[in-house]
């Protein structure tokens, strides 16, 4: 089994509903999203698939919340979708599930919202 990660960020603005403390604020990070795939077949180059297509992929989805408001996009403009990084991790696992070539699995979305703070989301 091969393993491959990519890693992206971007820019967002977000505030925490419900949420007692300053992140009920109005603030931003930039989000590092680290994507994991898996698959057994390589192609004739020894590749499982090129970082660079994978990168585009993610570089496509992530680009759609670039330099956003997150509270204003669906799902985060619901109530039971707070903008956090959970909640970021699982809505780009379902997006990226969807595009992903049929050959690959998606083994995991890595949200990090700051150096030392992170959330993963996983289908198990
Ligand atoms: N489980 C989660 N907890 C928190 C989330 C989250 O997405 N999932 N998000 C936040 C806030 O967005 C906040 O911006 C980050 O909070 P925090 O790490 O406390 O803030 P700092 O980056 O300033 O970290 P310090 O280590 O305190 O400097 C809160 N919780
Ligand atoms: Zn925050």
């Amino acid at each position: 089994m091969y393993r491959l990660t990519v890693i992206k960020r971007f820019a967002a603005a977000h505030r925490l509903i419900n949420y007692r403390g300053q992140c009920s604020r109005l603030h931003g990070h930039t989000w590092t999203v680290e994507v994991s795939v898996q698959g057994e077949q390589l192609d004739a180059n020894g590749m499982l698939v090129d970082f660079r297509d994978l990168k585009e992929m993610v570089a496509r989805l992530i680009g759609e919340l670039d330099h956003s408001y997150l509270n204003e996009l669906p799902p985060f403009n619901t109530p039971d979708h707070n903008p956090t990084a959970e909640n970021l991790a699982s809505y780009l696992f379902r997006q990226l599930k969807a595009r992903l070539h049929p050959a690959l699995t998606l083994n995991e979305v890595r949200v990090w919202e700051s150096p030392d703070a992170c959330a993963s989301y996983r289908e198990e």
